[in-house]
């Protein structure tokens, strides 16, 4: 039987969702593996997948039943790590590809971990509090089995946050019988979260930003940036160019577009944001009537930080920035990739420009483990640091191998996995 026939059915890219974009990426780099490459097929299948049933009773009584997942993508370099979303539209296909992402990723940056990621496929906005507490719980017993401090380790995403954090590790605990901070990241200071954990993906995206703009020769002091994504990862990385001297001229999330040519006031936006759960209405901005003409704003810097396959052939050949920042988890698409590098478009891949969550996920599960706690100051000159090397790593790949920074950051993650694997070797 040829190996073709042995592939399950789910992982063949019969459409271009997450998954098949993952993939296609993988082709990509399957090239400049060498002898590695004869482990490939690694990559290209979950170790693990778990869809659970999510049951919760609903604040006036009735039953809801709602789809959770985790998969454990690959663990040959320690154990599962990655987010879990709480969002309408996640998928499997999602799913995997988050998690697929997150290995290599947390190898590029040479974090000890695999890839991981979760979901439950709800819009956490029609949640009251106590039903957000449940569906929580509930999902974190159902994958009680496959997740702790040495075997996987959730974090936030989208629509997660260090509240989620707290119950998880608090259902997880009270299943062991004893407490283990270990178990997740980005939770509560007070419960052995990290200083600097809440703002590291954002810090993350403005360091490798700061790289890139040098590399391009262009002044962060008066650059114009444009951001897709408020909450956690766009909202910190506006804020921090926003004090080099940036101009954030347009902000777009999912209900509204806000652009300001002289640059909005993100302080201010932050608190509106807060208050009424969105950019709309921002008093201090006008607003873009049609979604898709934030793609044509006139920016250096557009980081897009929201959701997979934003960046598409529909909308990359409109876009003016030079610099793209993907804050976001796979984003772009392979043929967006492909206009935007003959457009000699400058995109910093996901692998790279997002990392900083998880290396300092990697620092809270450090600290938890030796009960030694640091100063944020500690944190972020390290997450400085290990950024600016992973870059500086991933350029000099490029440079010599003539790719995309995206196919020279897989090289390097995808190798130290598969050298992983291959040095693990088969049998038990
Ligand atoms: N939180 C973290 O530490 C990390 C997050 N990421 C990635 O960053 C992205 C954003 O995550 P977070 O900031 O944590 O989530 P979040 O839940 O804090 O914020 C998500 C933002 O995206 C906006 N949004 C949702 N749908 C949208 C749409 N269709 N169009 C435009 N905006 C939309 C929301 O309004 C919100 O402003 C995701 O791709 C996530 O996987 C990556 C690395 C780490
Ligand atoms: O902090 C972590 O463990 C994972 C963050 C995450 O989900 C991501 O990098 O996409």
């Amino acid at each position: 039987m040829s190996s073709q026939h042995q592939i399950p059915s789910y992982l063949v890219p019969h459409d271009i969702g997450p998954w098949g974009v993952y993939l296609e990426q993988i082709d990509r780099v399957t090239p400049y593996l060498g002898g590695l490459a004869r482990w490939v097929e690694t990559l290209k299948r979950p170790k693990r997948i778990l869809i659970v049933d999510v049951p919760i009773e609903r604040d006036d009584g009735t039953i809801a039943h709602f789809e959770g997942y985790r998969v454990q993508h690959n663990t040959s370099r320690g154990p599962g790590k990655g987010g879990v979303r709480f969002h309408q539209d996640v998928t499997l296909s999602e799913v995997m590809a988050l998690s697929a992402w997150m290995t290599v990723k947390n190898a590029a940056v040479n974090v000890p971990y695999g890839g991981a990621k979760g979901g439950i496929r709800v819009d956490p906005k029609l949640l009251s509090q106590g039903e957000l507490q449940r569906i929580t719980r509930r999902y974190t017993s159902e994958i009680n089995i496959i997740i702790g401090p040495n075997k996987d380790i959730p974090a936030p995403d989208v629509n997660t946050n260090e509240k989620v954090m707290a119950w998880m590790m608090d259902t997880y605990s009270m299943n062991q019988g004893s407490t283990a901070t270990g178990v997740v990241t980005g939770k509560p200071i007070s419960l052995g979260g990290s200083l600097g954990r809440q703002e590291a993906t954002g810090r993350g995206v403005f360091v490798v930003g700061c790289e890139a703009a040098a590399k391009r020769g262009l002044d962060i002091a008066g650059a114009k940036v444009a951001v897709q994504g408020f909450g956690n990862v766009g909202g910190v990385a506006a804020r921090l160019f926003t004090e080099a001297g940036a101009k954030v001229v347009a902000v777009q999330d999912h209900a509204a577009t806000v652009i300001h040519e002289g640059g909005l006031d993100i302080t201010a936006l932050q608190e509106h944001v807060a208050r009424h759960g969105s950019v709309a209405g921002f008093p201090g901005g006008e607003f873009l009537k049609e979604r898709d003409d934030f793609w044509g704003i006139d920016c250096d810097i557009l980081v897009p930080a929201a959701l997979e396959q934003q960046i598409t052939t529909e909308n990359a050949s409109r876009i003016r920035a030079s610099i793209i920042l993907e804050g976001a988890n796979g984003p772009t698409t392979p043929a967006a990739d492909d206009i935007l590098k003959e457009k000699n478009v400058l995109v910093v891949p996901d692998v790279i420009a997002n990392a900083g969550g998880v290396t300092v996920s990697y620092f809270e599960w450090v600290q938890d483990f030796s009960s030694f706690f640091w100063t944020e100051d500690e944190i972020n000159l390290r997450l400085t640091r290990i950024m600016r090397e992973a870059f500086a790593a991933v350029w000099q790949i490029a440079s010599d191998k003539r790719v995309s920074l995206r196919t020279a950051a897989f090289i390097v993650g995808c190798t130290r996995v598969l050298q992983a694997r291959e040095m693990r070797g088969l049998y038990p």
